[in-house]
């Protein structure tokens, strides 16, 4: 702890293991084999995985729905299993699915929640949490009169009335467009900018790239990769460069046998590894072999290339999954 009272990791997994008993149709599921991950306080976690990777039976145990079979997880210090009212009392999950009584008032419906969680009336905030979330004006609406983008607005605000430290979204953008999906990412980071740890599961890897300090992978219940999202990006010791010549070429030159050279759209693409080849020694190669440069680019991996390339064949899926639903 470097802050009395305060935590320097939001979340911390040792070991988390799930198995789903089986049934007389369906053997036992292993869904985590040993999660071991550390949320730091004031981040914004990006939790990833093809389908079926576990996040959701990680989410779920942290939420307290569903029991661990083994290993550990603390919730803002608090031991899931030990101190299980603290450890829920420190988080808010934010579902998937949009799950609201039609017929209250956004007001109502945080106040009702704030009943649920036990806050007293004198310490509710739910129109601070209006006003946060950008629906004060909406405070007496139905919420059958709000669209889309200020219903999943209000399910996060639901997830803070007892006012917890660490906040979960499960999918917070699934299935909405991309302007919606960046105002969404804005509230996300104002609550962040506030002091509240975010994890987040999301398929849109472009989300993660853009929004995350820190990034997991997750596969078949069990981590690939858990660091900052620069350190993961640099993984990858893969850059490419695209160069076109002064007159259009019909075929890749002589000089990049041995190296990953293609013809796309008629430039010469190579993608290389940064720590063997130069960009000076490939521009080299290239007026040797009597072409002059119009111009060229470099291109970095992004997530997408890190995560296929940690995921294999199921991360492969998850993407096209992924592309098809945008
Ligand atoms: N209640 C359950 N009983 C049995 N198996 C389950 C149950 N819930 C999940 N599983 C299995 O556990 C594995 C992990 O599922 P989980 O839902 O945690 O993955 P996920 O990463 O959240 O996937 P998605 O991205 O598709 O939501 C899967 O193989 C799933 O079929």
């Amino acid at each position: 702890m470097t802050q009395p009272d305060l935590p320097d990791y939001a979340i911390i997994a040792e070991g988390l293991e799930k198995t789903y008993a089986g049934s007389k149709k369906r053997e036992p599921k292993q869904a985590l084999k040993g999660i071991d991950l550390k949320v730091r306080r004031g981040s914004i976690f990006g939790l990833l995985g093809p389908n079926g990777a576990g996040k959701s039976t990680f989410i779920n145990i942290l939420a307290g729905l569903t029991n661990k079979t083994g290993g550990s997880a603390s919730i803002w210090g608090h031991d899931i299993a030990t101190a299980s009212r603290q450890a829920r009392a420190s988080i808010g999950v934010v579902p998937q699915e949009i799950n609201m009584d039609v017929f209250f008032t956004p007001f109502e419906t945080l106040e009702l929640m704030a009943g649920f969680y036990g806050v007293p009336k004198g310490e509710r905030r739910s129109d601070e949490l209006l006003e946060v979330m950008g629906l004060a004006d909406k405070r007496n609406a139905y919420v059958r009169q709000l669209s889309g983008g200020m219903k999943r607005r209000l399910l996060i605000a639901k997830a803070l009335v007892h006012n917890p430290p660490v906040l979960v979204l499960d999918e917070p953008t699934a299935g909405v467009d991309i302007e919606l999906r960046r105002q969404l990412w804005e509230y996300v980071v104002k609550l962040n900018g506030l002091g509240v740890t975010i994890v987040l599961t999301t398929h849109y890897l472009e989300e993660a790239q853009e929004l995350c300090d820190d990034i997991a992978i997750i596969d078949q219940g069990r981590v690939v990769a858990s660091e900052p999202k620069h350190s993961l990006l640099r993984r990858l010791d893969r850059k490419t460069l695209i160069i076109e010549a002064e007159t259009e070429l019909s075929a890749v030159p002589s000089g990049f046998e041995e190296l990953d050279a293609q013809l796309r759209d008629g430039a010469l693409t190579i993608t290389y590894r940064a720590g063997q080849t130069s960009v000076g020694d490939l521009i080299a190669r290239f007026n040797e072999s009597g072409q002059r440069i119009r111009d060229l680019r470099t291109e970095e991996p992004d997530l997408e290339d890190v995560f296929l390339a940690l995921t294999y064949n199921s991360g492969q899926a998850a993407t096209q999954e992924a592309k098809a639903a945008r």
